[in-house]
């Protein structure tokens, strides 16, 4: 498929976290962006200091970037971006099929990293669930919304089971600095987003605890296997998590000290209680709720995902930090 630079589009951004908001102001270097959001004072800032001070201080967004606080404004898009975390992602899409009111919605792209919570659903499947058979996509991969906000060099994956539909939002969702690859697996690709900010608080807890270079390094690494055991299981190809949205996003979240979920990591691991660390971090961190349903879905599916399991149990306060490492450091031996 021809790479057409030349098309400017309207595209309808849902959410103005710091996610949502870096892609937006991206995408406005080629196309028309309006960003909803259900905060007046992020809307203000956004239109009139052209900030998001609450989700992504101290970086100017592009002049062009509007921000409403109305969904009727995005009703015109030709793509429409999720960019809630994917506990709002069923909301969000209920408030937009009451928009169209049986009108065809534009192609879809989400790009939260996670399961839902109490359903343990994938996003592609919520999608499923409200709306049926729509255009739609996920998009995950390394990247941090401050690099991708100020410019710098990003690439992601774009996962659909219609992979035409992937290239042809490839095709028109890239930019100078952000390079777009499709996949048709899309399990693949929301699996590997999902399960890394579990293990990016693994990581994050052994370097809070100071455990040193070779423990992060088996953690990532047997962390990997995790993920494919369950990217396996549920019917996606492991050949994608040596891609972007798999080993990509597993190394930036475990080894960037910009992710929130290592964060989170880091702090319970240096000792400081999950309330304190939430309340402190001001951003969502998916990892805290996505830990807990893979260690259930682990559990009903038969999967093996030890250090998975371990997370849940730290986050949940059954087990102490401490205690998780030789928790997994004691598993009986086996063949890699
Ligand atoms: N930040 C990053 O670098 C990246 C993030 N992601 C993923 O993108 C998703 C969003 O992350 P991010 O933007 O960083 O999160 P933030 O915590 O920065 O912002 C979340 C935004 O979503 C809004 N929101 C939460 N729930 C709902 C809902 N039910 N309906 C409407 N809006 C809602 C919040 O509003 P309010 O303040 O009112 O709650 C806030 O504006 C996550 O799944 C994350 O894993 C993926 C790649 C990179
Ligand atoms: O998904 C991300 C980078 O690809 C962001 O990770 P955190 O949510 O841990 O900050």
């Amino acid at each position: 498929m021809s790479q057409d630079t030349e098309i400017r589009l309207q595209i309808g951004v849902l959410a103005a976290g710091a996610w949502g908001t870096a892609l937006a102001a991206n995408w406005a270097q080629r196309h028309q962006v309006t960003l909803w959001a259900r905060e007046p004072d992020v809307v203000a800032s956004i239109n009139a200091a052209h900030m998001n001070r609450r989700f992504l201080p101290d970086i100017l967004l592009p002049e062009s970037l509007r921000a409403t606080v109305d969904l009727v404004d995005l009703q015109d898009s030709d793509v429409l971006v999720l960019a809630t975390p994917v506990a709002g992602l069923r909301s969000t899409l209920l408030a937009l099929q009451a928009l169209y009111a049986g009108k065809a919605l534009p192609p879809l792209v989400w790009v939260c990293k996670g399961f839902e919570p109490e359903t343990g659903l994938l996003p592609h499947q919520v999608v499923h669930d409200v709306l049926g058979d729509v255009a739609a996509a996920a998009l995950s991969g390394p990247s941090f919304a401050q690099e991708v906000a100020k410019g710098l060099p990003t690439a992601v994956t774009l996962g659909s089971a219609d992979l035409a539909l992937a290239e042809q939002l490839a095709d028109w969702l890239h930019t100078p600095n952000l390079r777009l690859y499709a996949s048709g697996d899309v399990v693949g690709v929301e699996v590997g987003g999902a399960v890394k900010n579990v293990l990016a608080i693994a990581t994050g807890i052994a370097d809070g605890l100071s455990l040193g270079h070779n423990a992060r390094a088996a953690l990532m690494t047997r962390g990997l296997a995790e993920i494919g055991r369950l990217c396996e299981r549920l019917g996606g190809h492991r050949e994608t998590l040596t891609g972007l949205a798999g080993l990509g996003d597993l190394i930036l979240t475990c080894t960037g000290d910009l992710s929130r979920n290592r964060q989170v990591g880091l702090a319970l691991g240096a000792g400081k209680t999950l309330q304190e660390t939430l309340d402190a971090l001001g951003h969502v961190a998916e990892g805290v709720g996505t830990a807990r349903e893979v260690a259930r879905l682990a559990e009903d599916l038969q999967v093996e995902m030890p250090i998975a399991r371990a997370v849940a149990a730290v986050i949940s306060g059954e087990l102490k930090a401490k205690d998780a490492v030789i928790q997994l450091m004691s598993r009986a031996q086996r063949a890699e």
